[in-house]
């Protein structure tokens, strides 16, 4: 509401204080070209997230030129932005230019084999958004964020999976909107308009090397994201509650990574990986030898009943987030004999947080997945009201408890007790 928002010097006096605690604990202010805010120390993560958003909201406010226009500009021009770094991204523009000095546009030009002109209008765009610079006219040098697209040739393939693979799913996602409306299905979303095919997107992508290299690669950029996810994930539960010798299902464990993590922390416990086939070949074969014993690999496809009866915990992490609740309800239901009274089902997933309970770009980073799992899968990110609604649409005698918070991370771990 207007009558809540800040006046525009209370935001600037916020953003200076917060922008003093922040360059404090850095070796020297932050530059486009020397990228010093990635030596924060992690306790002001915090405080740098609220600076985003106070940032953002001047920012928004004063954008507003004659009414709210301004902002609604600013988004529909995203679009050139985008088709800047995607011609960068296409014509490997960033190897071309030295590490270490400069190049002038005609040499850039001729090296990566594009007009000139072209080049010099898309360039000077990108330069607005500080993708390269211009020290000296006609002269194109990197800045921190094009000098690590060379450098970080995962984050280089995550640029081209979404601008070149994902973004046409977004374009063509009001067309499947119109065409299935409200479907759960995945092949039956913005991917089959945009590519013309009935294949869902993991399926039709994998028929393309050099799509799927870069998909994958855009994956472990992902997960480089957040480096201690499996860390967070163990600490989260109270895993150290279970009696010695439990039984833990881990379902759609890819690589058995998060029982891993648990398992290195608690050592009265056991585990069962369970995947499609082949999935977890290469967990298994790198198992360190002393989880031999407590660790163990099955394929399961989680659709058919389960086989491991009379676990103590069923655990699926970043499984549900891949589909719709239809199907969701459906890997629960066929879980629900094999539950003792007491078990625990656990759904660890991205979980969107209510209004206020995070900094808002935090929030929106979620959001932003969710609508890229609807374009490309009909699947979605749910928030813990969803999640429980989800097991009480499988069957009311599993009993919604709570959501667990990680810390350092938007997952969250919601919990369900069988009645029985
Ligand atoms: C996003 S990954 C999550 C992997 C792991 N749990 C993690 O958190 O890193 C989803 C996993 O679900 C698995 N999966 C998909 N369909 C499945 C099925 N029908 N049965 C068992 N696992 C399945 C995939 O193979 C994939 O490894």
């Amino acid at each position: 509401m207007a009558t809540e928002t800040p006046t525009l010097v209370e935001l600037a006096e916020q953003i200076l204080a917060q922008a003093k605690e922040i360059e404090s604990a850095l070796p020297s202010s932050p530059t486009f070209v020397n990228d010093t805010i990635s030596k924060l120390p992690s306790d002001l993560e915090k405080t740098r997230k609220s600076l985003i958003d106070t940032t953002e909201t001047l920012n928004a406010l004063l954008r507003g030129a004659g009414g709210p226009v301004g902002r609604i500009f600013d988004k529909c021009y995203t679009y050139p932005d985008e088709l800047a770094l995607h011609v960068i991204y296409h014509f490997r523009i960033p190897q071309a230019v030295p590490m270490d000095g400069q190049i002038s546009f005609a040499e850039l030009a001729a090296k990566v084999k594009v007009d000139e002109t072209q080049l010099i209008r898309i360039l000077r765009h990108g330069m607005s958004i500080h993708l390269f610079h211009e020290p000296t006219r006609g002269q194109v040098a990197h800045t921190a964020d094009t000098a690590l697209l060379v450098t970080d040739h995962t984050l280089f393939d995550l640029v081209g999976t979404l601008l070149e693979d994902l973004r046409p799913a977004g374009l063509a996602f009001p067309t499947a909107m119109e065409k299935w409306p409200g479907s759960q299905e995945a092949d039956q979303t913005g991917w089959q308009v945009a590519y013309d095919t009935s294949m869902s997107m993991y399926d039709h992508i994998c028929q393309y090397p050099e799509r799927i290299s870069r998909f994958s690669n855009h994956l472990t950029q992902i997960a480089r994201f957040d480096p201690r996810a499996s860390e967070h994930f163990a600490s989260a539960y109270p895993w150290g509650d279970l009696p010695p010798g439990s039984t833990i299902v881990d379902i759609g464990g890819g690589n058995g990574q998060y029982s891993v993590a648990v398992a290195e922390r608690y050592s009265h416990l056991n585990f069962i990986v369970q995947e499609k086939p082949g999935v977890s070949v290469e967990g298994a074969a790198t198992l360190p030898a002393h989880l031999k014993d407590r660790i163990k690999f099955m394929d399961h496809d989680m659709f058919d009943s389960q086989p491991v009866k009379d676990a103590d915990i069923y655990f699926m992490r970043h499984v549900f987030h891949n589909w719709s609740d239809k199907y969701c309800v459906e890997v629960l239901k066929k879980l629900i004999p094999a539950l003792k009274p007491g078990a625990k089902v656990l759904a660890c997933d991205l979980c969107i947080p209510d209004v206020g309970e995070r900094a808002e770009v935090e929030r929106r980073e979620v959001t932003r997945i969710d609508l890229m799992m609807m374009s490309l899968y009909n699947a979605r990110e749910r928030d813990v009201e969803q999640v429980k609604d989800l097991f009480e649409a499988a069957d009311d005698r599993l009993d919604f408890q709570k959501g667990y918070t990680l810390e350092g991370c938007m997952d969250k771990i919601c919990e369900a007790t069988w009645k029985g």
